[in-house]
C-alpha cells in the first residue's frame, strides 16, 4: 500500500516537511564534518609540502578539490530541499498503471525537486521536470501516458490535486471536481508583478509544456504574443534541459542573448528558484563589442531606436539608409560582395621566386574558385602551402619553409585594402553602383551608425573567420523581432548549436514587408516553429484594448477581469501631469508594488521625471540602467519591452506624439505592459490611433 494514500492532507505535508528537515540536519552534520577533513587535509599539505614530492601534492590537492566539489554539490542539494521546506509540493496525480489492479494506485506528489526519503526508501515528492510529472500538465481525470526512457507508460489518472503551499504551511487544496488549471490561475494572475520574473511551475499549461519539454528540436522558433509566457516558458525549458541531459548540459553550455541588463536583470531569479544556477546573459551589442574596437565611435541600438522614434526621421535619407540595410536585397548584396572578395579586395600578380613562377591567373583560380570555403585572410596562407607543395620535387626542387613564408608574404601583398572601416566602405560604394537605389547609401567614418554594425562584422567574419564559443551548446535569443537577417546569419555562425528563438512579430517597431518568421525560415531551414496565441499577463480589458490598438486578431485574452483602461485628456501638459500626479498618489503602493509611467522617447521620459520627481518618489531607467527596481519607475517603451507592471501609466498620447506606424507599435508595447490598470493620458488632441 502506498504511504501516501493512507494519509489525510496535512498530515502528508507534515511527513514530508519532518523528513526534509532530518536530511538537511544529516547534509549540515556531514558538511561541518567535511569542512573539517578539508581544512586538516590542507593543512597538511601547507606543513608538509617540503617532504613531498610533485605527485604527492598534486594527488594531495586533487582530492582536496574533488571534495570541495562534492561540498558544494551538497550544498545545492541543501538549499533546494530548503527552498521545499518553504513550498513543499504544488501537485499531485493519483495514477494507476495500465495492468495493475485498482488498488495499487499510487499518489505523486509534484514539487520544484525530487525528495527521496531513506527512511521510507521511497520518493516523496517527484520533480516537475521528472517525466511521471508530464501527466499533471497534460492531463485531466481518464487515461494518461507519459514517456519514461524505457518506452511510453500508460494507465488511468484516478485524481488529481493541486495545492498552495507558502513558509511550509498549506493555504489551500484544490481537488479535480473543480477545473483546477482555471481556478488556481486566476489566482495566480491576480498577484502583483514584483521586480523579477517569477517561476511558473505550478500552473504551466499544456501548450506551454509542450514547447518546455521539448528536446527534439534542434532550433526552436516561439511566436508568442505579448504575455503568452514565452520568456517564462524559455527560461522553464532550459531548466528542463539541464535535468534531462545533466551529464551532457550544464548551465555553463547555455547562454541568452537578451535585449538589455535591465531585463536580464529581471528574470535573473527564475532559474535559481527552479534549484538551478544562472544562466550567462548578454546582448547581441556586448557579444560583438570587442569585434569592433578599432571603430573610433559606434552608434548603440537604443540610439537608432531614438532616431527612428523623433521626427528627424521622417522623410530622410538616414531612414531610407536604416530600412534598405535591414532587407533581404542588402543581406544579398552582402553576400555577393563575399563572394567576389579576391575580385573587390586583390591587384592579382605573378609570382615569381628562384626557378618557379606562378601566374596571376593560376593565384586568382585558387582565390576564386578553390579555397572558397575559407575565410578570405586564411586564405592566403593555404594557397601558399598549397602552391608550395604542388612545385615540391619540380626539376629536384625543395621548398624550404622560408619560400613558403615568402609567397604567402607575396600573396598578403596583393591585397589593396585589408582595413575593415575601408573596405565596408567600398562595399557601401560598390552597392551604390551595382543598384540603381533612388537614394544614396551612406555610412558615416566618425560614429559607426547602428544600421552598418553587423554588415560591417559580416564582412570581418568573412575575411577573418568565426570566433564562436564552442563551449555553448544551447543558446537562447529573445525578442527575435528585433533581429535583422545579417545578425541571425552572425550568430547561426557563431553558434552552432541547439537553439530556443522566441519574440512575437506583433511587437516590432516597424513591420516589414518580410516579417521575422520568413527570415528566420531563410536562415534556419530546419527550424521547428511554435505559437502562443493565448495571454496571460493583462487583465481581459486591458488585452482587449491593447489587440485593438494594431487590429490584433490572433490574441486570446484570459478571462481575469479588471478596471477598463482609463483615457484622460487634459487642455495642457502641464495639466495632464498635474492628473496624472494625483492619480499616482492615490494609488495604493503596497497594493500595487510595481508602477511604471511608459514614454515614447528618453527626453520625454526625462522631462516627466524633473516634472514629477519634486512632488513624488519616482524611479528613472535609462539605457544606462542595468537593474529594475519597485515603487513607481519612468521609462521609454523599449525599455520596458519585456517587462511588466501591476499599473501603467502612459502620458502624451496626443496627436502630435503618437501618430506614425512607429508609434502605434510603441503604444501597444506599452500597454501590453499592464497587469491591472492601466490609464492613458492626452494633452490637447487624443492620437488618432486610439481614435476608434
Ligand atoms: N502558465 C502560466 N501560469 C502563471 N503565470 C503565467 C503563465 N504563463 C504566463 N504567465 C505569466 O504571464 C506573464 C507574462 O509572461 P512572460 O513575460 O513570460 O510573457 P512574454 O510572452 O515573454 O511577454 P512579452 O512578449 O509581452 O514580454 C508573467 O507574469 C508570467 O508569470
Amino acid at each position: 500500500m502506498d504511504i501516501n494514500l493512507c494519509r489525510d492532507e496535512k498530515e502528508y505535508l507534515q511527513l514530508v516537511q519532518d523528513e526534509i528537515n532530518s536530511t538537511v540536519e544529516q547534509l549540515d552534520e556531514l558538511a561541518k564534518t567535511k569542512q573539517k577533513e578539508i581544512f586538516e587535509a590542507h593543512k597538511y599539505v601547507v606543513q608538509n609540502h617540503t617532504d613531498m614530492d610533485a605527485m604527492e601534492i598534486f594527488s594531495n590537492n586533487k582530492i582536496i578539490a574533488n571534495d570541495i566539489d562534492n561540498l558544494e554539490k551538497r550544498t545545492a542539494i541543501k538549499s533546494r530541499l530548503e527552498r521545499m521546506r518553504d513550498n513543499t509540493y504544488f501537485g499531485r496525480i493519483d495514477f494507476l498503471f495500465e495492468g495493475d489492479a485498482s488498488e495499487d494506485v499510487e499518489a505523486y506528489y509534484i514539487g520544484l525537486g525530487d525528495f527521496t526519503s531513506d527512511k521510507f526508501r521511497e520518493t516523496l515528492v517527484y520533480d516537475w521536470r521528472a517525466p511521471i510529472s508530464s501527466m499533471y500538465y497534460d492531463y485531466e481525470i481518464g487515461p494518461a501516458s507519459y514517456q519514461a526512457p524505457i518506452g511510453d507508460m500508460c494507465g488511468e489518472i484516478t485524481k488529481k490535486k493541486q495545492y498552495k503551499v507558502k513558509n511550509g504551511q498549506l493555504v489551500y487544496v484544490l481537488d479535480n471536481e473543480i477545473r483546477i488549471a482555471d481556478e488556481i490561475l486566476q489566482k495566480e494572475l491576480s498577484h502583483n508583478a514584483d521586480n523579477r520574473m517569477k517561476n511558473i511551475v505550478a500552473t504551466i499549461q499544456k501548450e506551454q509544456n509542450a514547447i518546455v519539454r521539448n528536446d527534439k528540436a534542434r532550433i526552436m522558433i516561439v511566436q508568442g504574443i505579448a504575455g503568452s509566457g514565452k520568456t517564462s516558458i524559455a527560461l522553464h525549458r532550459i531548466a528542463y534541459l539541464i535535468y534531462q541531459s545533466r551529464h551532457e548540459l550544464n548551465s555553463n553550455n547555455i547562454l541568452i542573448i537578451s535585449p538589455n541588463p535591465i531585463f536580464s536583470d529581471y528574470i535573473s531569479n527564475v532559474l535559481p528558484e527552479l534549484g538551478e544556477e544562472n544562466i550567462r546573459q548578454y546582448s547581441i551589442q556586448e557579444l560583438i563589442a570587442d569585434e569592433l574596437k578599432e571603430i573610433v565611435k559606434v552608434e548603440s541600438k537604443f540610439e537608432q531606436i531614438e532616431f527612428l522614434l523623433s521626427r528627424e526621421m521622417e522623410g530622410s535619407n538616414r531612414k531610407r539608409n536604416i530600412d534598405y540595410k535591414q532587407s533581404e536585397e542588402f543581406f544579398g548584396l552582402l553576400q555577393h560582395f563575399v563572394e567576389e572578395f579576391p575580385e573587390q579586395l586583390m591587384a592579382f600578380k605573378d609570382i615569381s621566386l628562384e626557378e618557379i613562377c606562378f601566374s596571376k591567373e593560376e593565384i586568382k583560380h585558387h582565390f576564386c574558385n578553390r579555397f572558397t570555403g575559407r575565410p578570405l585572410l586564411s586564405r592566403a596562407e593555404d594557397i601558399a602551402n598549397y602552391l608550395a607543395e604542388s612545385k615540391e620535387g619540380y626539376q629536384g626542387l625543395k621548398i624550404t619553409k622560408l619560400m613558403r613564408k615568402q609567397i604567402k608574404v607575396k600573396l598578403m601583398g596583393m591585397f589593396k585594402e585589408t582595413e575593415l572601416v575601408s573596405i565596408y566602405e567600398r562595399f557601401i560604394g560598390w552597392c551604390n553602383e551595382v543598384r540603381n537605389l533612388p537614394f544614396i547609401l551612406e555610412m558615416n567614418k566618425e560614429c559607426l551608425a547602428y544600421e552598418d554594425v553587423f554588415p560591417m562584422i559580416y564582412l570581418k567574419y568573412a575575411l577573418s573567420g568565426y570566433t564562436g564559443d564552442h563551449k555553448i551548446k544551447h543558446l537562447v535569443i529573445d525578442e527575435m523581432q528585433d533581429y535583422t537577417r545579417v545578425e541571425f546569419e552572425i550568430l547561426k555562425r557563431l553558434f552552432n548549436c541547439k537553439m530556443t528563438i522566441l519574440g512575437d512579430i506583433y511587437q516590432v517597431l516597424e513591420p516589414k514587408e518580410t516579417n521575422v518568421l520568413d527570415t528566420l525560415k531563410e536562415v534556419f531551414e530546419e527550424a521547428e516553429l511554435i505559437r502562443m496565441n493565448r495571454t496571460y499577463r493583462s487583465t481581459f480589458e486591458i488585452a482587449t484594448f491593447g489587440k485593438k490598438i494594431i487590429n490584433q486578431t490572433e490574441m486570446i485574452p484570459f478571462e481575469r477581469h479588471g478596471e477598463a483602461p482609463q483615457l484622460k485628456g487634459s487642455t495642457f501638459y502641464s495639466k495632464m501631469l498635474e492628473e496624472m500626479l494625483v492619480d499616482l498618489k492615490e494609488l495604493d503602493l503596497n497594493q500595487y508594488t510595481t508602477v511604471a509611467i511608459i514614454c515614447k522617447t528618453l527626453s520625454e521620459a526625462k522631462k516627466v521625471y524633473n516634472d514629477l520627481s519634486p512632488y513624488i518618489e519616482v524611479t528613472l531607467l535609462t539605457t544606462s540602467s542595468t537593474v529594475f527596481t519597485s515603487g513607481i519607475i519612468i521609462t521609454t517603451s523599449y525599455l520596458a519591452k519585456g517587462l511588466e507592471f501591476d499599473v501603467v501609466f502612459i502620458p502624451s498620447v496626443n496627436e502630435k506624439n503618437y501618430y506614425t506606424p512607429v508609434d502605434k507599435q510603441v503604444l501597444y508595447v506599452s500597454c501590453t505592459r499592464a497587469l491591472h490598470l492601466l490609464h492613458i493620458y492626452y494633452d490637447h488632441i487624443l492620437s488618432p490611433i486610439l481614435e476608434s
